[in-house]
């Protein structure tokens, strides 16, 4: 097949491969090309046409606003006047149902009120363990050091109302000092945006990708190609070779991946030589969670609406079984649509089920909240993200067992080959800004290579930090 000469080849048209390609113009370099295997740029930022509206499969809420640090996400939203509102999440719970039906105040506050005093304490012992660099724990086993692991099914649903729905993994999972407290919130500040655009959250990644031209989702530049998945990927420390499955290569002298950590975990790339044992043993250990919304639509409404009801929770006895849902009265006022979100184990399962009968099983949950006499929904969409080869799973979450030494190994590059994406962001993994600063970050390791002659060499093991 032909041969591409580029200086730079970036894998994947996600934020984190746009980000890079932007770091790289404005650095000089300009002879490069991002291959995306899908035909759209966007990545894990996806929308799709429900009963005459367009929902967000993927990424939906600006995350992280109005702090010390400004939001790139924040700042390119304001450029493109994207339409996005208050995630009011405080009211919760006023709006919490079990199997009987609404759940008075009075019966969930005390509960509520608990599992606000156990999020500080596990905030504050998170901080401690990193002011001290003691041994990682799991936020579950900081949860028994104040005494209460939560149990009824109230308790679970509030409980992964606050860690599961932002992580998509529960707290026996999740490494306490890499989550706790969450850089997001402590850096970037406590808001976040909820996006309803009409246009897709996407377009706020046009002018980030600026160099690609691109309006309403088409980019003219012929560096972006699309429907280009790369096969096998052939690197040293002399340069970098990337087939694809159209039979091309392209020969950079690097090139940046920028493909989930999920993908990584798979065999869809070939990788020549193999990666060495250290590099595979931090991809494997670090975590892919699933998350998955279900949006439903309704002939009518019959779920409350007005200030503080958006957001709702629904309490089983099996935790994680349809617990969150969130109206969209405000934002698609008289269409009747909801939407529940699963995660983890649930996202996995209900990814093998026809719309059907996830369908059956979310009418039997509506019915035991809101009565018998409720109808049937007209339409269902989610998304199946864990069994999509291109993603396999929507975004990353930090394990307990993974120091930062071991997180290291997960951004260093082989020889030429640099490794990017979401899950390379330290402080911001699992967002679309750590995508942003992660692609940048890399795009400059890659330019310091090229520029100053100053590159990693092949098989380096990155140096131990205390
Ligand atoms: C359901 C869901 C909800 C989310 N909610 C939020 C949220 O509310 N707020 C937030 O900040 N973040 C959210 N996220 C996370 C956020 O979307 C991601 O962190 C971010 O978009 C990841 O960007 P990326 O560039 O690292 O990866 P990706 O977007 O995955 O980009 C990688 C690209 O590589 C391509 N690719 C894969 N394999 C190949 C191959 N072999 N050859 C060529 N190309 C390939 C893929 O098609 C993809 O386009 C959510 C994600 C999901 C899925």
């Amino acid at each position: 097949g032909d041969v591409i000469t580029v200086d730079v080849i970036i894998i994947g048209a996600g934020a984190a491969g746009l980000s890079a390609g932007k770091t790289l113009s404005e650095g000089g370099i300009t002879d490069f090309v991002i291959l995306e295997a899908t035909e759209r740029i966007g990545g894990r930022i996806r929308n799709a046409e429900f009963a005459r509206l367009k929902v967000e499969l993927g990424a939906n809420w600006i995350e992280g606003v109005n702090g010390e640090k400004e939001n790139p996400v924040y700042t390119l939203a304001n450029e493109v006047n994207l339409k996005y509102s208050d995630a009011l999440y405080d009211n919760v719970s006023q709006n919490i149902y079990d199997h009987t039906g609404y759940l008075a105040p009075e019966l969930v506050t005390p509960v509520v009120e608990r599992a606000e005093h156990l999020f500080d304490f596990v905030e504050d012992l998170g901080t401690k363990f990193t002011n001290e660099n003691l041994d990682d724990i799991s936020v579950l086993t900081a949860q028994r050091f104040f005494g209460h692991v939560p149990s009824t099914a109230v308790e679970m649903v509030i409980d992964s109302w606050n860690y599961d729905f932002v992580s998509a993994e529960p707290p026996r999972v999740t490494s306490l000092r890499n989550s706790q407290p969450l850089a997001t919130d402590t850096f970037l500040g406590p808001d976040s945006y909820f996006v309803s655009d009409q246009r897709g959250y996407a377009t706020l990644l046009e002018p980030l990708a600026y160099y690609l031209n691109c309006k309403g989702g088409m980019c003219s530049d012929p560096r972006l190609r699309l429907n280009t998945a790369v096969t096998k990927i052939e690197y040293s420390t002399g340069g970098v070779t990337v087939h694809t499955e159209d039979e091309i290569r392209y020969r950079g002298k690097a090139a940046v991946l920028t493909v989930s950590i999920g993908v990584l975990q798979t065999d869809l790339i070939h990788f020549s030589p193999a990666l060495p044992f250290w590099k595979l043993s931090a991809i494997y250990q670090f975590n892919m969670a699933v998350y998955t919304k279900i949006f439903l639509k309704f002939p009518k409404r019959f779920w409350p609406t007005g200030p503080g009801t958006e957001y709702l929770l629904y309490a089983d006895v099996k935790r994680g079984y349809y617990p969150f849902w969130q109206h969209l009265d405000n934002e698609f006022p008289g269409e009747n649509i909801i939407f529940t979100t699963v995660t983890d184990d649930e996202s996995r399962r209900i990814e093998q089920m026809p719309d059907e009968e996830t369908l059956a099983e979310v009418m039997v949950v509506l019915r035991k909240m809101f009565g018998p006499d409720i109808p049937n929904a007209s339409h269902i969409l989610y998304p199946r993200w864990w069994q999509d080869k291109y993603f396999r799973g929507t975004f990353s979450n930090w394990p307990i067992g993974v120091s930062s030494y071991e997180y290291k190994q997960l951004q260093a590059p082989v020889g030429r080959l640099y490794f990017s994406g979401e899950h390379c962001s330290e402080q911001y993994n699992g967002y679309v800004h750590g995508a942003i600063f992660a692609g940048s970050e890399t795009a400059h390791a890659v330019l310091k290579c090229l520029h100053e002659d100053k590159c990693d060499t092949l098989y380096s093991r990155p140096k131990a930090t205390t």
